[in-house]
């Protein structure tokens, strides 16, 4: 937990007690269904809530802002950043029933309200969203192609609507046909070796016309 008080030291009361809950919520479900490795359950507030946050160090997002995970497994990175914005809301989905029951067993026992999960593939999601956060789930062409129409016409944010992914590794060939892409690499805002390689990428998406 002092691994995110030393990223974001100006959190809440609110917002400690629940990133301090995640750890045996976690603990606790992981033991009835599988969704965290063991050796990242051990390193929860690196590998999964720090990594999650790094979205929120290169687009902190407004109050009102509307962010579909994709793939969220077991709620990551949508859980770690509903915490860290509680006025923005959270659309949570995944296809695999069993992941989603600890998202939403979690999600209750934090008592966080700005979640909502969807046992569903993303393809047959109809809202729009200002931002579509992810990891770990496809390369980025099957990706946009599973996201298009899913993005807000109104810009809100500084960064223009649109995909923020985290990806690690040499990302050239995967992103090559993507001119308006930007890399930020996590690096530059975590000191700890695992995230050398790792980054956000922002892919800004037209609006459903
Ligand atoms: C490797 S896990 C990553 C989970 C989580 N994002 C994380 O980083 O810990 C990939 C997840 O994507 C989900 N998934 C894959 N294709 C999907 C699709 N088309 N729609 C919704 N979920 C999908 C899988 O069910 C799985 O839970």
């Amino acid at each position: 937990m002092e691994l995110i008080l030393k990223y974001f030291p100006n959190l809440t009361e609110d917002q400690i007690a629940k990133f301090k809950k995640l750890e045996s919520l976690y603990q606790d479900w992981n033991l009835r269904i599988n969704v965290v490795s063991r050796k990242d359950i051990d390193e929860l507030y690196l590998r999964h809530v720090l990594h999650s946050l790094g979205i929120a160090k290169v687009m902190p997002f407004n109050e009102n802002a509307k962010i579909l995970d994709v793939g969220t497994g077991g709620g990551f990175p949508g859980i770690p950043l509903a915490i860290m914005y509680p006025e923005a809301s959270f659309h949570l989905v995944d296809s695999i029933a069993k992941k989603l029951k600890v998202v939403d067993e979690v999600v209750e026992g934090l008592g966080v309200t700005n979640v909502k999960t969807t046992n569903s593939r993303v393809e047959d999601i109809t809202g729009t969203y200002d931002f579509i956060v992810s990891r770990a789930v496809a390369a980025m062409p099957t990706f946009v192609h599973w996201t298009k129409g899913k993005i807000a016409k109104t810009q809100n944010h500084p960064l223009k609507n649109g995909i923020l992914y985290l990806k690690g590794g040499d990302l050239s060939e995967e992103l090559k046909d993507y001119k308006t892409v930007t890399i930020y690499n996590l690096s530059d805002y975590f000191t700890e070796d695992f995230f050398e390689t790792k980054k956000v990428v922002h892919l800004p998406l037209k609006y459903k016309g």
